[in-house]
């Protein structure tokens, strides 16, 4: 048999003019995602419970339908019908998911999956987080406990040194395989895997604006989650925040994206350690308590849509803020926009209408990026188009 996996778009094949992306382009990322990816994660989820004939079935006709392709009506008695229904889906109904945006595409393909798994119906099932053992797996895992010890040994740095590893492993803790275990030697050593670093000016920002609210929009539960909430824990306790919000999803997304109960087992972890985790974890805790740090579940931090086209009240949160903090690569990609942009797209042009400073903290795993200088650009398009999506390489950009 001839093999037929079909090769993967290099740099001269991306389009340059910022068109949206679709997953129509066989071999690329976002086909890839949606005909390999997504299938594969359907039967993971199916295999992890025992779940009934009756909801075999439907992981079954979820399968027929990502094979078939077609966007089809949410339901008129749905709880989300209407936030569907303004989201676009009129517009996608009876045509191929892979033509319609991928950054649409992928969101309802998670509604689907959910749905499938009875998470948002009336049975026994309802509420029940179909990644929970993959994200108990992690929280419990010996990467995890290796990292949490890792904290102890940062007492002895000075406040910026000590406050740039808490960075870079909120940073890191997005490919979930760096993180507080680089210390202040790591920070060096991972300079070179930053393809664009306003680390000087994200500090600067937050020493001018210091007691101001901080917004944290969280991605992963787990390995991310952990450093983040440490991350806000020394900016509570440099005071460079009086008060942090932290934006979870209202429902499971993405498997591993953080939900309230992801922000409380967290705590609950560090609470029950000992050192530095548990005075971390104790401090949230009274800070959670005082309303010094707020947890917000907004339903459009699950939308299919950009930032852009964010609602006046998640705008209003965002624009009360001295610092926005958007983690990982869904965030980004909602932020500036989810489009073949030239990489050399200015990240401040792209995120011209956020209402107030953001900073992006992001590992590369999509072909989305902007900000980067053209060299920047020239020496890692040397290397192959990998640099773009397979989370070896980071940013920390800003728009003060
Ligand atoms: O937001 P995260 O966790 O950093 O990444 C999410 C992600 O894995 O999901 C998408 C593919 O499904 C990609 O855009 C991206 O790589």
């Amino acid at each position: 048999m001839p093999d037929a996996t079909p090769t993967p778009p290099g740099p001269a094949e991306i389009p340059d003019d910022a068109s949206v992306i679709t997953s129509d382009v066989p071999g690329s990322f976002a086909w890839r995602v949606m005909r390999e990816r997504n299938p594969a994660l359907v039967r993971k989820v199916r295999d992890a419970f025992p779940f009934s004939p009756e909801r075999r079935d439907r992981f079954a006709a979820l399968l027929d339908q990502l094979d078939v392709g077609v966007v089809e009506p949410i339901g008129a008695d749905a709880h989300d019908h209407r936030s569907w229904q303004d989201w676009g889906i009129a517009r996608h109904i009876g045509t191929s998911l892979l033509h319609a945006p991928f950054l649409w595409a992928e969101s309802y393909f998670y509604r689907l999956l959910l749905d499938a798994s009875g998470y948002f119906g009336p049975g026994p099932w309802r509420g029940v987080d179909p990644f929970a053992p993959f994200k108990r797996a992690e929280l419990a895992g010996p990467e995890t406990a290796a990292e949490i010890r890792a904290l102890d040994t940062l007492t002895g740095l000075d406040p910026r040194e000590r406050a740039d590893v808490l960075l870079r492993s909120s940073l890191w803790g997005n490919r979930a395989d760096l993180s507080f275990q680089e210390g202040a030697h790591g920070v060096d050593a991972e300079k070179s895997r930053l393809v664009a670093d306003a680390t000087e000016r994200f500090w600067n920002l937050l020493d001018e604006g210091s007691g101001g609210r901080v917004c944290l929009v969280a991605d992963n539960a787990g390995r991310e989650l952990l450093p983040d909430l440490v991350l806000l824990d020394d900016l509570l306790a440099t005071g460079r925040a009086s008060e942090v919000v932290l934006h979870v999803k209202p429902h499971p997304y993405y498997v591993s994206d953080a939900t309230t109960a992801d922000v409380l087992d967290s705590l609950r972890h560090l609470c029950a350690r000992e050192g530095q985790a548990y005075d971390v974890g104790t401090r949230l805790w009274r800070a959670m308590e005082q309303g010094r740090l707020r947890v917000r579940a907004h339903a459009f931090s699950c939308a299919p849509l950009p930032y852009q086209e964010m609602p006046e009240d998640l705008a209003a949160d965002f624009a009360a803020a001295s610092l926005t903090i958007m983690k990982g690569d869904l965030n980004y990609r909602r932020l500036v926009g989810d489009r073949y942009w030239a990489p050399t797209t200015s990240f401040a042009t792209a995120t011209g209408y956020f209402p107030g400073p953001v900073a992006a903290l992001r590992t590369l795993k999509s072909d989305v990026v902007t900000g980067l200088d053209r060299a920047t650009v020239a020496a890692l398009d040397e290397s192959g188009p990998a640099w773009r999506s397979s989370g070896t390489h980071a940013l920390v950009q800003l728009r003060g």
